[in-house]
């Protein structure tokens, strides 16, 4: 589907890992602490990164099966996902820091006056803290995480919430993300979706995605919107 731009829209909702905040050094830091508390050798960045998207419970899974949908022993894995979380929590923003033109991005659509959502994979416990360190918090309304609802990404229920909660229709709201998660989630619910390049897309290229556009950076999106409230 290709749409004429700007796009006339109401609400910006945007991802967090990968589109918002560079989180990969924090999260294979994490990574690798619990594996060398199991005894494990660590697992390498670039590997991490295709493991992020999902959620915590399953990027755990990842790192300690190798592969992408197995499951762990179930004992390992309650022991292993403690682990992971005590040292993500207390290193969440270390290293994590905004790409180029999110600040930028932000500003211009708040100046638009669009509503401004986060959703995320990323369970509450860390992107209330994350997004308060990178001082990014202040610009949404409405921030859903992982484990705000009863599904997560990339089913549509958090981003029909935020329709409802913002009161329009799917159709008036923007997505930006970075992954096929974020692309799926956008097309079931019948809202516009953007991706940027330089995140986490399991290390597929974005243009394979169905998209309504590739933007490099939140600003260079900011400028393909009009606010149509
Ligand atoms: O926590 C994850 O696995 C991914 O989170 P995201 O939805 O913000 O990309
Ligand atoms: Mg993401």
């Amino acid at each position: 589907m290709s749409a004429p731009f700007p796009l006339d829209i109401k609400a910006v909702v945007v991802d967090l890992d990968g589109t918002l905040l560079d989180t990969a050094p924090d999260l294979a830091a994490a990574a690798n602490r619990m594996l060398a508390d199991l005894g494990r050798p660590p697992v390498p960045m670039e590997v991490l990164k295709t493991y992020i998207g999902n959620g915590v419970s399953r990027l755990v899974k990842r790192v300690l099966t190798g592969d992408m949908q197995a499951e762990p022993d179930p004992e390992l894995f309650d022991h292993a996902l403690k682990l992971y979380q005590r040292h993500y929590a207390l290193h969440v923003a270390d290293a994590s820091r905004p790409f180029p033109g999110v600040r930028e991005g932000l500003e211009a659509m708040k100046a638009a006056g669009f509503n401004l959502a986060c959703i995320t994979n990323k369970a509450e416990q860390f992107t209330i803290p994350l997004l308060l360190a990178t001082h990014l918090h202040g610009y949404f309304e409405l921030i859903l995480s992982g484990d705000t609802l009863p599904r997560k990404k990339p089913d549509p229920l958090p981003l029909l919430h935020a329709c409802e909660h913002f009161r329009i229709a799917p159709q008036e709201l923007l997505l930006i993300g970075d992954s096929l998660n974020d692309a799926q989630a956008a097309r079931a619910a019948g809202c516009h979706i953007f991706v940027v390049p330089y995140g986490y897309n399991r290390g597929r290229p974005v243009a394979e995605l169905d998209v309504d556009a590739v933007v490099p950076s939140l600003l260079e999106a900011s400028k393909l919107i009009r606010n149509a409230a």
